[in-house]
């Protein structure tokens, strides 16, 4: 019988009741599963140790926070959020993405993810979007989770992204404070918000598909053709990588 096909996910570091917890929102496992058709498979934010999960994935699906990536990391001065930093996660995910990407592991990254992403590869982040002249604001606003999570504005879409969706324009939804400010190295655009907000990157020399999205494909993605696109991609990719040994 063939193994299954395996996608690691990167999860937080928060205290809940005083006790250390390791989370993430359940439905990136669940797109894992139903859309891209791989098993998840959780990886804790105990840092480097992690990177030999590498060894036992067939691609990495790095997801959203309501943490925010310490400046620290990209040269961006003081904290302008500091109660909302994961130092844990920063120290896992950030090398593992570089890791990822040097061995070819497809990688898909969402939000905090596409965030990630960047400064791993050097670049940094814009900290409250919505105090910057000529943004607008993307957090998702008060409410219940289906107006939070609903949709909110268009992306204009080139490259990759435009042939795997078969669209030049998209909507989509929008919950972040935080965004890409200088493109980490061999980083290219190919989603933007009409307020100039980079949405979506690829990274065309990667040995394998990078792709990283501002915006929130594994909510409710079995009904938008758009994010099923985008996980049946990502899942193709991992099963080429898995037909070639890794
Ligand atoms: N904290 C960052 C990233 C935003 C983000 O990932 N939001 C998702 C919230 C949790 C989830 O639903 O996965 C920022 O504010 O830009």
């Amino acid at each position: 019988m063939d193994t299954p096909m395996i996608v690691g996910i990167p999860v937080c570091a928060r205290t809940v009741n005083e006790m250390p917890v390791h989370q993430t929102p359940a439905r990136y496992a669940e797109a894992v599963l139903g859309g891209v058709e791989a098993l998840p498979m959780l990886i804790p934010p105990l840092g480097e140790r992690m990177l030999a999960a590498l060894d036992h994935v067939d691609g990495l699906l790095v997801p959203g926070s309501p943490s925010n990536v310490h400046p620290s990391h990209y040269d961006g001065g003081e904290s302008e959020t500091p109660d909302l930093h994961d130092l844990d996660r920063d120290h896992t995910t950030l090398p593992l993405i570089r890791a990822a990407i040097a061995r070819g592991v497809p990688l898909l990254a969402i939000c905090r993810g596409i965030q990630e992403l960047n400064v791993a590869l050097g670049g940094s982040l814009i900290q409250r979007v919505h105090i910057r002249d000529g943004r607008a604001d993307h957090r998702g606003g008060p409410g219940p989770l289906e107006v939070r999570y609903g949709v909110k504005h268009a992306v204009s879409v080139t490259g990759s992204l435009a042939r795997i969706l078969g669209a030049g324009s998209i909507m989509v939804n929008s919950i972040h404070g935080q965004a890409i400010d200088r493109l980490g190295a061999g980083l290219v655009v190919e989603a933007t918000a009409p307020d100039g907000t980079i949405e979506g990157v690829a990274m065309p020399a990667a040995k394998n598909f990078v792709l990283g999205l501002q915006w929130h494909p594994e909510w409710a993605y079995a009904g938008n053709p758009h994010s099923v696109a985008i996980f049946r991609a990502f899942g193709d990719a991992c099963r080429r990588t898995k037909a070639q040994g890794g």
